[in-house]
């Protein structure tokens, strides 16, 4: 749909701006927040742009086929069986300037007002534009902190302009929560427009996925079932959708094999798919990256280091990138790194052949257990990313991610083993040359390092086989004795 005129659009002002803004924490307000949203999105802005599914190939083409879906519509796949993608009205986001969405989205930031206090639907019209604010389910994700690692770039890597997007200080722990207020909040209206169309929702799960899912359903009382791979994820992330009421299936297979059965389940009944085969998913975890270029005041970082998996999320950034480009609020994008498990690396095997030649393969055991995936989904659409992004792939062994987590945290983080594969790549890319002293880099740390206390109290406890642990810092014991308190004192700093 185009818009219609400007001028008719353009007079109403922006909707953050005409509206008191609300600051409402108790139960007693949360109707009136509901109900003001409901009124204010009769002329919400953003009912005035458009977004729908098309097949992925189209947008690997360039060229819209006219094969497209409402977003109402249960549709995973296209008639070819090939991935969809969210299409945005690009021309209509372009009646409005660069300025006016900087303006927008910066005017957004901290603000109570539903939903806009999100980080994600703080970007709302580039996400799901059509949706009523009233149908939204949110946490108020996103708007993770960038860190600086001064000392971790300095010491370890001799950089000067290092960050780490914190998308792991998050409702659930991880990154997912952004795409999973996307997901169930348009679920939440699919409900509502055809009640029974959508008596559930599913996933195949390392645990972050299946954490976010859980929470964000429980949120909206939609019922909601995971499928683990039995004994493959971390005791924090098994206790988060038992916690939330999900029905919980822990399979006795791998996540690729979890992964196939939810395709199957989720093609034969009314239960919908919330993995992110299933794009609305990346329309939500897009906004981290416009997020990184609204923190560093629109400008571009040269490098992008992400962890990937199943492959969903490094599109996901390269799409938010590649929206501020296209809208104009930045001239370039930064280079993406997508850096993998050794021993989960069929991206990286395919990069190293020059993309000529791509294979799933048996994923074997990974500390970095959430991207222990060897047959990723969004194989293509990472392909994509890269080529664009003048990407590169990395990997990391177990070692080498244990040991830069390890370091890191040294510095005053607390990395999951996924954070680490990034920081092991970043390591690797700077003793090689390719990323340079004073080049801006991001490493996107994807969950909270709390999630995974098992694995690094065995690195600190040197329980580890074949690991030499050299970061370990395992805890002193140590008798209930002044003397024998103060010997190890004296002998740790030398007074
Ligand atoms: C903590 C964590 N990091 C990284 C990833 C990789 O993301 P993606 O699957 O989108 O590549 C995942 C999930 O796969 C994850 O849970
Ligand atoms: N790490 C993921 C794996 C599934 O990825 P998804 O993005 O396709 O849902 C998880 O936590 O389950």
């Amino acid at each position: 749909m185009q818009l219609q005129a400007r001028s008719s659009v353009a007079r109403a002002a922006p909707a953050a701006s005409r509206t008191r803004s609300v600051k409402v924490c108790s139960a007693a307000h949360v109707a009136g927040i509901r109900e003001e949203a409901m009124e204010r999105g009769k002329n919400d802005p953003a009912s005035a742009f458009n977004a729908r599914f098309v097949p992925f190939k189209d947008v690997q083409q360039g060229k819209l086929s006219g094969e497209e879906y409402s977003l109402d519509t249960v549709v995973y796949r296209s008639k070819d069986g090939g991935l969809l993608d969210v299409y945005h009205d690009m021309d209509a986001l372009k009646h409005y300037d660069a300025a006016y969405w900087k303006k927008q989205f910066d005017g957004r930031v901290g603000t109570t007002l539903w939903p806009y206090g999100s980080g994600v639907w703080s970007k709302k019209e580039w996400v799901l534009p059509g949706i009523g604010d009233d149908d939204i389910v949110s946490m108020f994700e996103g708007g993770t902190n960038l860190f600086w690692a001064e000392r971790f770039g300095r010491e370890a890597l001799g950089m000067s302009d290092l960050w780490v997007k914190q998308c792991g200080n998050s409702h659930t722990g991880s990154f997912k929560d952004l795409g999973m207020t996307v997901l169930v909040s348009q679920v939440n209206r699919i409900r509502k427009l055809r009640p029974g169309a959508i008596s559930a929702v599913g996933c195949a799960s390392t645990g972050d996925t299946s954490a976010a899912l859980s929470a964000y359903c429980a949120a909206a009382g939609i019922p909601s079932i995971v499928f683990l791979p039995a004994d493959k994820i971390s005791l924090a992330q098994l206790v988060q959708p038992i916690a939330n009421g999900a029905l919980v299936l822990s399979i006795d297979t791998d996540f690729d094999g979890c992964m196939k059965l939810i395709k199957e389940v989720t093609a034969e009944t009314p239960i919908y798919l919330a993995n992110s085969m299933n794009s609305l998913r990346l329309e939500g975890q897009k906004t981290a990256a416009i997020e990184i270029l609204q923190q560093f005041d629109w400008q571009v970082p040269d490098w992008v280091i992400i962890p990937g998996g199943n492959l969903g999320n490094i599109y996901a950034f390269y799409k938010g990138f590649k929206m501020c480009q296209e809208l104009g609020l930045v001239d370039r994008i930064p280079r993406l790194v997508c850096a993998q498990a050794a021993n989960a690396n069929p991206l990286y095997q395919a990069f190293q052949k020059g993309w000529q030649h791509y294979e799933p393969m048996k994923a074997q055991t990974t500390f970095a257990s959430a991207i222990q995936i060897g047959d990723p989904v969004s194989i293509d659409r990472a392909i994509l990313a890269l080529g664009d992004a003048n990407g590169i792939v990395e990997e990391a062994t177990e070692e080498e991610l244990m040991d830069a987590a390890a370091r890191a945290d040294r510095t005053g983080m607390f990395n999951c083993p996924h954070t680490g594969v990034a920081l092991a790549a970043l390591t690797k890319l700077r003793d090689r040359g390719v990323i340079g002293p004073n080049d801006r880099t991001v490493v996107v740390s994807t969950a909270h390092g709390l999630k995974f206390a098992q694995s690094k109290v065995a690195y600190h406890s040197k329980e580890v086989a074949g690991l030499t642990c050299q970061y370990a810092n395992p805890p002193v014991p140590v008798r209930e004795d002044l003397g024998a308190v103060m010997d190890v004192l004296k002998k740790t700093f030398n007074i």
